[in-house]
């Protein structure tokens, strides 16, 4: 098998490439500064992307608090979460990321769209009572 097909060499299973992360001979004139500030400039980037993919995120499980509202469907799905957390875990690994910060960071998110969830079903409960 060659290194190009096997299973582990999918770009998935790597953190990505920060260039400026290492300290490869090319980058020995630079001053710590000049290092630090473009690490950082990584770090934003970062930061905006996740904020980004955050905001479609929730843009869909707005759709889907709709949705469960409209069906008398309960806001939260163990289930569900339970697959989702083994799922994440298990990219988080692969990714040599910690996968208790990946169960954390999902669980903190997925509390605060239960909350959305509630609140537009009591919305949408009181809209038929009145
Ligand atoms: O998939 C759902 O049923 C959702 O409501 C979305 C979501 C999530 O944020 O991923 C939120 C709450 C549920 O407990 C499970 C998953």
């Amino acid at each position: 098998m060659t290194s190009a097909t096997h299973p582990t060499d999918r770009p998935e299973d790597h953190a990505p490439v920060d260039p400026a992360a290492t300290d490869a001979p090319h980058r020995t004139s630079e001053t710590a500064m000049e290092r630090l500030t473009s690490i950082r400039g990584t770090i934003d980037n970062i930061d905006a992307a996740l904020i980004h993919l955050l905001a479609e995120r929730f843009k869909a499980t707005q759709r889907v608090g709709k949705l469960k509202a409209e069906n008398d469907l309960p806001p939260s799905d163990p289930e569900r979460e339970k697959a989702q957390i083994q799922r994440l875990r298990s990219l988080a690994e692969a990714a040599h990321l910690d996968p208790e910060f990946a169960e954390k960071f999902l669980t903190f998110i997925i509390s605060e769209v239960i909350r959305h969830h509630e609140a537009i079903s009591e919305d949408h409960q009181r809209g038929h009572d009145a």
